[in-house]
């Protein structure tokens, strides 16, 4: 298998979901083939917070939602646990400033797609230095997903990374909604990712399908 192409990673970036089990009061699997439904075109698996499920439990819950994903042909990418992503032969991974090395987690990933948290150009820089198919840029509006998060950047910093020659794909993250989507996506982002725009919607499909509604309508302008 050959490493994804920039401008299949970008297509894939459009509408990218992230949740755990800790994201939703209802079950993941339903949240997740709903939003699926809706149109999400890559997921992320993201276990995280006090209660997160570990071991054995974390795994299952991967490999069902993996499964889940698989039968609608969307990417499963794993955040930060590179072993379990290479254990259940994942899509991808997706690692920050505080995981495991970039380039070290390229070098046992092979060509799956590989994701890097970057807040500024020098981050940037150095996960494309690292190999990475796409940098995930934010929070770029204050978020409740996250509890040790950044402080929100605003739209400006996509357009800065775009001026200073970043071309990667970029996906915008952080406090991200149907309503502020156009912004990101005028100001450089190739998509957006979101937790509680979907997981916390009172229709998960409907949330997704105006999400991917707006990413679509903004490459439009
Ligand atoms: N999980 C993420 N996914 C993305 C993506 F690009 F995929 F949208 N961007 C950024 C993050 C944040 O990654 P990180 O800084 O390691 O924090 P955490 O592990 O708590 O998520
Ligand atoms: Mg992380």
């Amino acid at each position: 298998m050959a490493r994804i192409t920039s401008e299949e990673m970008k297509e894939r970036l459009a509408v990218y979901f992230i949740m755990g089990s800790q994201n939703s009061e209802r079950p993941a699997e339903d949240v997740l083939k709903e939003a699926l439904d809706g149109g999400v075109t890559l997921f992320q698996f993201r276990e995280k917070g006090s209660a997160a499920l570990e071991g054995e439990e974390k795994e299952a819950l991967a490999r069902q939602l993996q499964r889940l994903c698989r039968t609608y042909g969307v990417p499963f990418i794993v955040n930060d646990d590179v072993e379990l992503a290479i254990a259940i032969d994942a899509d991808g991974v997706h690692v920050g400033q505080d995981d495991e090395d970039a380039r070290r987690v390229r070098e046992k990933i092979g060509d799956k797609i590989l994701g890097v948290s970057a807040h500024n150009v020098e981050e940037a820089r150095a996960a494309i230095e690292a190999g990475a198919d796409y940098i995930g840029v934010g929070p770029i509006y204050p978020t409740r997903s996250k509890d040790d998060a950044n402080e929100a950047q605003g739209p400006g910093i996509l357009r800065h990374l775009r001026e200073q020659g970043i071309t990667i794909p970029i996906v915008a993250i952080g406090g991200i909604t149907a309503d502020n989507t156009r912004a990101v996506i005028e100001a450089g982002a190739d998509g957006v990712s979101v937790i509680s725009a979907i997981a916390s919607a009172p229709e998960p499909k409907a949330a997704a399908a105006a999400l991917a509604t707006a990413v679509r309508e903004a490459n439009l302008r």
